[in-house]
Formats: C-alpha cells, sequence, structure tokens
C-alpha cells in the first residue's frame, strides 16, 4: 500500500489516511473537523493504533507571521497540563510540532460544541436545567483561566463543547487563539492600553470591546453572560440580526434598561440574571472578578426555576431517547473544581 504523507501538505487539504510524522510518533488522518482562514481540525489515530482518537488543530505558516498563533493555545494548555482529565474545563495537549507548511498540536478529541447541541435542539435552546449546569462550567472555565493571568477574548457557543464519554457532562473551552496575558511579569495587572482594536465576535463583545477599551476579566464574563442569553433564550440576543457593529452596541446599551432586560432575559431567572449584568458592569478593568457572588446567582436562578439540578443533561436525555431506556437522574460526573464538591450538579445550601 501507497503511504500518502502529510508532512509536506498545506494545512486545509490532508486526506484520510495520510501519515504525519513527528520524532518518533505517526499520526494517520481520519477526517476533517472544521477549517477556517488558520488551517483546519483533523481527527487523527496514532500508527500503529493506541485504540484512541485525538484532535490535530493545523495552522497554515504565513510569510508575513514567523511565529504560530498557535503559540498562545500550545502556553496555555500546556500550563493547564497538570489538572486530572474531568477535574479541568481545559483539553490536554499531547504533542506539538511544526512542518514545512504548518505548525500543529494534537490535542484531546471533544464532541459537539454548545453552539451543535443548542442547534439540534427543538426549539433552538436548552432546557432551564442544562442551561444553568453549561452556566455554570462554562463560568468555571473562564474563572480558572483568569486565575492564571489570561482573557479568552472571545468567549460563544462555538469555543465550548462537551467531551466524549465517559466526559460527556464536562464543558470545556476551546481556542486560544486571541487570548492575551493581563497580569504582568510581577504579578500586577497590566496598565490597560489608551485605545485597543476590536477583537473577537461582534455578537458576544463587551460593551467595553466595542469602545475599543482595554479588556479585562470582567468582559469574558460580560461575553458569557451574552453567550448564555442565546443558549437559553429561543429568541436570542435581540441584536442577533443586526449587521452594523454600532447598531449592536447601541441594542447592548439598550438591553441595560429595565424594559431591555426583560427582553433579554426573557425565559430566564430575571432577578437574578440582572443582577449579574448590573455586577458585571460595576467591575473596573483592573477589579477582581467575585465569582462566588456570580455562582451564588446561578443558585438563586435555580431555585427561581425550580430546576432540579439532577435532571440529565438534554444531550444525555437524547441519547437516552435514542437507546429508548434509562432512568431521569444525570448518569455522568462532573469535574469538581472546587473542595471535592461535584460543583456543577450541587446546588449550595443556603
Ligand atoms: N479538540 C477538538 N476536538 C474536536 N473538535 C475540535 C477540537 N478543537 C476544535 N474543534 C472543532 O473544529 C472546528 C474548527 O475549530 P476552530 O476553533 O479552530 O475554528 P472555528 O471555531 O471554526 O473558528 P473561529 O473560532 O475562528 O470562528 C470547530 O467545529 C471546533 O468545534
Amino acid at each position: 500500500m501507497v503511504t500518502i504523507t502529510a508532512d509536506d501538505m498545506d494545512a486545509a487539504d490532508i486526506p484520510s489516511g495520510a501519515i504525519l510524522t513527528n520524532k518518533t510518533l505517526k499520526y494517520r488522518f481520519v477526517e476533517k473537523i472544521g477549517s477556517g482562514g488558520y488551517g483546519a481540525v483533523y481527527k487523527v489515530q496514532l500508527d500503529p493504533s493506541d485504540n484512541k482518537e485525538y484532535a490535530m488543530k493545523i495552522e497554515k505558516k504565513l510569510d508575513r507571521r514567523e511565529h504560530s498563533k498557535l503559540n498562545m493555545e500550545v502556553h496555555i494548555l500546556k500550563m493547564m497540563g497538570h489538572k486530572p482529565e474531568g477535574k479541568t474545563h481545559f483539553l490536554k495537549m499531547y504533542d506539538r510540532g511544526k512542518k514545512e507548511k504548518f505548525f500543529f498540536i494534537v490535542m484531546t478529541l471533544v464532541g459537539d460544541s454548545l453552539l451543535d447541541l443548542k442547534r439540534h435542539r427543538v426549539r433552538g435552546v436548552f432546557s432551564p436545567t442544562t442551561g444553568v449546569k453549561v452556566a455554570r462550567q462554562s463560568l468555571e472555565a473562564i474563572e480558572e483561566l483568569h486565575d492564571c493571568g489570561f482573557i479568552h477574548r472571545d468567549i460563544k457557543p462555538g469555543n465550548y463543547a462537551i467531551g466524549r464519554h465517559p466526559y460527556h457532562c464536562t464543558v470545556y473551552i476551546l481556542d486560544f487563539g486571541i487570548a492575551r496575558r493581563f497580569i504582568n511579569s510581577g504579578g500586577e495587572v497590566k496598565a490597560p492600553r489608551v485605545k485597543v482594536h476590536f477583537k473577537g465576535t461582534v455578537r458576544y463583545a463587551s460593551v467595553n470591546c466595542h469602545r475599543g477599551k482595554e479588556n479585562g476579566p470582567k468582559d469574558d464574563c460580560e461575553s458569557w453572560l451574552y453567550m448564555m442569553v442565546d443558549l437559553c433564550n429561543s429568541e436570542g440576543v435581540p441584536w442577533r440580526r443586526a449587521q452594523d457593529r454600532e447598531k449592536v452596541f447601541e441594542m447592548k446599551e439598550e438591553a441595560r434598561t429595565v424594559k431591555g432586560k426583560e427582553r433579554l432575559f426573557k425565559e430566564m431567572a430575571l432577578t437574578e440574571w440582572s443582577n449579574m449584568i448590573d455586577y458585571i458592569d460595576k467591575v473596573g478593568y483592573q477589579d477582581k472578578v467575585d465569582y462566588t457572588y456570580l455562582y451564588e446567582m446561578l443558585d438563586e436562578s435555580s431555585r427561581t426555576m425550580h430546576i432540579d439540578l439532577t435532571t440529565p443533561y438534554d444531550w444525555e436525555k437524547d441519547e437516552k431517547e435514542l437507546q429508548s431506556a434509562g432512568t431521569e437522574r444525570s448518569s455522568c460526573t462532573n469535574p469538581s473544581m472546587k473542595s471535592g464538591i461535584s460543583s456543577s450538579l450541587t446546588p449550595k445550601k443556603k
């Protein structure tokens, strides 16, 4: 059989069956998962196989760019690498390297993104239980990143995915291509730059980002809040159809009025989510975010909405329906981020 070598190929065009060699390891390409301007993500296996599948993210080398944008991804995944699988919202990086035309990293293969999972729902939104559990996990991921001195700057449903079995109830954060260090080498928050170019995704960008102001941890939290509105409200964020960045900014400001909040949080716990947006708006660039307060508000919202946190995630139910079996109790364990408590499943007692 002829072996096709991927080593000299273009990042976006590697066929199934091609082999990439990195030092002593060989990877066989199984299929392309997705692609973009930067390159592509592939499902790969080791050759010979260890019976596992991995994700390989490949970035084209550009003449005008000496260093890989994947560098930030490598740096962050390396930093988080000591945490055991199932106890973190970060993927494991197994290998990395460069070839003539591209850079690559090999990491944990995850399942559907939150965007895919939402799109699979009949009404296009998560159930209230799944919504609140996803809100908690996705915020925990942001807190973990901030604790290490980085902000993400592109929080959105496509940048979170669930793990593959048995981690299918863990939400993972992806794509650190535009992440930024906000802490300097002395451990202090960097001085804000006077003018900052817009970065990220218009729909989820914070109002500070629209204003060209330096983004800090609070801005990821604001994007998280808009993301949760999109995942839990069948109408999504009110600016979802607005094309113009200025118009989106205006509509985000309008969403801060009493009527605006009623519309924004229409199918959510209005008081608690209003408290969260008000709180996030008061936090300054240099301030530490009080995540405990946000988790408390999420717990409070579960009580207001009479949510039973032991109900399975929507995608677990779908699986069960397919198998036409099972109980209504969640079958998977969640990452225990704090003090050994399964934070995403265990409501705090008052
Ligand atoms: N570790 C992984 N395992 C499985 N799929 C992954 C993994 N990393 C990324 N993907 C998927 O690969 C596709 C491309 O991902 P990537 O984040 O690189 O680009 P994108 O989301 O399409 O682009 P952008 O974030 O710039 O809009 C997405 O569908 C994403 O869910």
